[in-house]
């Protein structure tokens, strides 16, 4: 199996691309839940709002009726009795006064002696207070306290709910004298400020939070109470009541389209993190066809004499006390072939030796083609005579290769090269010195008839002289 190791280009893009996604998609994320947050708060506001309004309705229309009955016990106080003939007439009054109002009763010492109106009420005539355990509380506590005090609702002795509003009569201000009650219509009151389980979009629920009152719900879904809900609170007297209040939806509803906007985010920083990513790749390809450019010789593909010089120096540095050799390697009689087959021959001739030099090459040294027909190799760390042996191959392998050309004249072409070998140490030679004692041994080698090699040996920091062998 084969693994292909990513370059640490390829891993500098990849993780810059993935950083430009993660800071672009976390301050995307942040930007949206901010805008989440606000919307919420916004919902929040305004189903406070609504509660509100509708809580000052309920409060409104509550105490629009539950103090009527105030006006018929300030005129019994004030008569010291209550005439008998004119109490249906009176109640009939207070009865038409006030809206929701399901019956009205009169309890001289606490037992029902009138109920308006009496139509279907029956049941109520003769109640006594103290014998009903269902009232007598509320009623005492009235008393006791000597206000109006709300209660309920309740379950009423001629069946339904009712809101019941009791205001104690006294005379002289301190004989008890009975009972005024008013008894409202919850649900017809509740229906007439608005108040449902459901209103426009938004679930209430009203329950009772006097104590000893349990906690009883009046109105909507008991479970709004266990939930994240708006809450506020009617003071009444004698009574509050708690009013919650959740939007059908959820809080998160104002929101829910920015939940695709979440998905719309990850996905843009990705696509803009993945065409960072294929920036960085196109410039770093360009780059490095651009470098590719500037080091190779077109013809060849091997490295120009730009490119030979900087592996040279890089070499240098690298490795300075080591023994380098060089060879200079030049076409005999190039101008020839030229001249004899055209210039195109010469150019294949010159790629098909390229390509010889490289196959026999590359894993000794650095090869590039120097100029014209000239090609230089750089051997670090190798003695002269390991050069010589390598130079001697090398005039053997060129000299015994047909090269295959294309062309109507000529289909196979031969050639000699001559090579010019230096060596030393670089760091006393120094490339320059080497390449020059190598071009000098070139000069020697075709001087000396050609196909064969020429060297500069001892070349050292103080050099005695140097000595030239053609081999
Ligand atoms: N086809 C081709 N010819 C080239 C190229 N570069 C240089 N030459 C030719 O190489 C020849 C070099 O000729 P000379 O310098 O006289 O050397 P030579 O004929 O090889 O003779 P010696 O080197 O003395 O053996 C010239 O004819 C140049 O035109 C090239 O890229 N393509």
């Amino acid at each position: 199996m084969s693994h292909i190791t990513p370059s640490p280009s390829q891993i500098k893009s990849l993780l810059i691309a993935l950083v430009v996604t993660l800071i672009l998609g976390v301050v995307f994320h942040l930007v949206i839940q901010v805008e989440r947050q606000r919307l919420e708060q916004l919902l929040r506001l305004q189903v406070n709002q609504e509660t509100a309004a509708l809580l000052s309705s309920l409060e409104a229309e509550l105490n629009a009726n539950i103090f009527l009955a105030s006006g018929l016990a300030a005129h019994v106080e004030a008569l010291q009795h209550i005439e008998q003939d004119t109490i249906p007439n009176t109640l009939a009054v207070l009865y038409r006064l006030g809206r929701h109002v399901r019956n009205l009763e009169v309890a001289p010492n606490n037992r029902v002696d009138y109920v308006y109106p009496s139509a279907g009420n029956e049941k109520v005539i003769g109640v006594y207070y103290p014998d009903t355990p269902s009232q007598w509380p509320s009623v005492k506590r009235a008393i006791d306290e000597r206000r109006t005090l709300v209660t309920g609702p309740l379950e009423l002795q001629q069946g339904g709910q009712g809101i019941i509003s009791r205001t104690p009569v006294f005379l002289d201000d301190k004989h008890y004298w009975g009972m005024l009650s008013l008894v409202l219509d919850s649900d017809d009151l509740f229906s007439a400020v608005g108040l449902n389980p459901e209103v426009e979009g938004i679930r209430y629920t009203l329950r009772n939070i006097s104590s000893g009152s349990g906690q009883r719900v009046i109105m909507g879904h008991p479970q709004l109470f266990e939930e994240d809900s708006i809450r506020l609170i009617l003071n009444l007297p004698g009574t509050r009541w708690e009013l919650a209040a959740v939007p059908v939806s959820g809080w998160s509803s104002a929101s829910s389209h920015l939940r695709i906007m979440l998905w719309v985010n990850w996905a843009l920083a990705g696509l803009i993190g993945f065409g960072v990513w294929r920036y960085m790749r196109y410039r770093d390809i360009s780059e490095l066809k651009l470098k590719h450019l500037a080091e190779t010789d077109a013809l060849t593909e091997l490295y120009n004499r730009r490119a030979f010089v900087q592996v040279a120096d890089q070499l240098a540095r690298q490795f300075p006390s080591s023994h380098w050799s060089m060879l200079l390697i030049d076409i005999d009689h190039f101008k020839h072939v030229n001249d004899t087959y055209g210039h195109q021959v010469g150019d294949q001739a010159l790629q098909s030796l390229a390509l010889k030099l490289k196959a026999e090459l590359t894993e000794k040294g650095c090869v590039a083609r120097f100029g014209g027909e000239e090609f230089a190799v750089l051997l670090p760390h190798q003695s002269l005579a390991e050069a010589e042996q390598l130079a001697s191959q090398l005039l053997a392998c060129i000299r015994n290769m047909a090269i295959a050309i294309q062309s109507d004249d000529i289909s196979l072409l031969r050639l000699t090269i001559s090579i010019g070998i230096a060596s030393g140490k670089i760091e006393w030679v120094g490339l320059d010195h080497l390449i020059k004692a190598a071009d000098d041994a070139l000069y020697r080698a075709k001087d000396a008839g050609r196909d064969r090699y020429a060297c500069e040996v001892a070349l050292s920091k103080a050099p005695e002289g140097p000595s030239t062998i053609v081999g």
